[in-house]
């Protein structure tokens, strides 16, 4: 095939090729980004790397001129990428699962960490190995220093978004659990793992169920001013437009399910996609 490859130290990134004013993300696998243009054309090819997970690329072989440029600073010209001789497809073979991460976003008290619960139970009935990282949870530790504020929410999910990624990489399927209120947040998360292993699950509850749940009356307080910036309430909650699995529960449709359902049904997903064999 015609074309262009260029070599990179990660796995795993997305890039935007930027050809003739045309933009698109390629994903780059097995340490190949390939692109299917021609060589005459690749001598004006300009990459931007734009995933968070970005570290300098350090090798590239290109078959024709082209530059490769990253828009997230360079951390050291000096940091290498150290390769295990246990790779990830061997963990996964002595788990008999591969890793993954369940990404639950929704309202507070939208039944977020419940279903965790029962999704976490219920593959471990089956003999699978989870763990969850609940928002909750890990602002008592990890994000202890982080406010409520939108650039403090960002680097909440960035660092739930990596230790996630870790976990993904032993093998393991994670749970994450929490409210992730922007779209782009989420995307950023999804884009440092490779194609599907990203499961967004969308807790689709009206927020006039949310607030009469209510069990830490947070948005009572909220109401009252007590709280500012509040999800919801006067904080924004951008719903996703592509998630994988959605629990929808809307007042006057018979269209809710209970969480262990709701786990049964992102069970059923992670079957059908291989998830939950070696
Ligand atoms: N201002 C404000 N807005 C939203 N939520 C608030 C706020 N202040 C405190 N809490 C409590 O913190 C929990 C949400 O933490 P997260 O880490 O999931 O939030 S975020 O993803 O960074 O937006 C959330 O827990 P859950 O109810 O489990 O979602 C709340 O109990
Ligand atoms: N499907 C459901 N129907 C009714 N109540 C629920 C449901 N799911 C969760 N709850 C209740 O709602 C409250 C908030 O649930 P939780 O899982 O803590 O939400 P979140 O983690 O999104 O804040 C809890 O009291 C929980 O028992």
């Amino acid at each position: 095939m015609e074309g262009l490859a260029i070599r990179a130290s990660r796995p795993s990134i997305l890039c935007s090729l930027h050809l003739g004013g045309d933009s698109q993300r390629q994903p780059l696998s097995d340490g190949y980004l390939r692109l299917p243009v021609s060589s005459n054309a690749a001598a004006n090819i300009n990459l931007v790397a734009s995933s968070v997970s970005f570290h300098p690329v350090s090798a590239i072989n290109v078959s024709a001129q082209a530059s490769l440029t990253a828009d997230v600073p360079a951390l050291s010209d000096n940091i290498v990428w150290h390769e295990s001789s246990i790779c990830r497809c061997d963990r996964q073979q002595l788990l008999q699962q591969k890793g993954c991460v369940i990404w639950i976003t929704g309202l507070s008290t939208s039944g977020k960490s419940t279903v965790a619960c029962a999704l976490s139970k219920a593959l471990f009935e089956r003999g699978k190995l989870t763990y969850t990282l609940d928002g909750d949870n890990v602002r008592h530790g990890l994000n202890r220093d982080l406010t409520f504020k939108a650039e403090d929410r960002t680097e909440n999910i960035r660092r739930i978004g990596e230790v996630a990624k870790l976990f993904a990489n032993v093998g393991v399927i994670c749970i994450a659990s929490l409210i992730s209120p922007y779209r782009r947040d989420r995307d950023a998360c999804r884009s440092l793992l490779p194609e599907g292993d990203f499961v967004e699950v969308f807790m689709d509850v009206p927020l006039s169920v949310c607030e009469s749940r209510d069990p830490k009356g947070l948005y009572r307080l909220a109401r009252a001013g007590k709280i500012k910036g509040f999800t919801g309430i006067d904080d924004p909650y951008e719903a996703p437009l592509n998630c994988e699995v959605r629990r929808a529960e809307h007042t006057g449709h018979d269209v809710s399910c209970s969480p262990r359902q709701m786990a049964e049904n992102i069970i059923s997903y992670l079957l059908d996609k291989g998830y939950l064999e070696g």
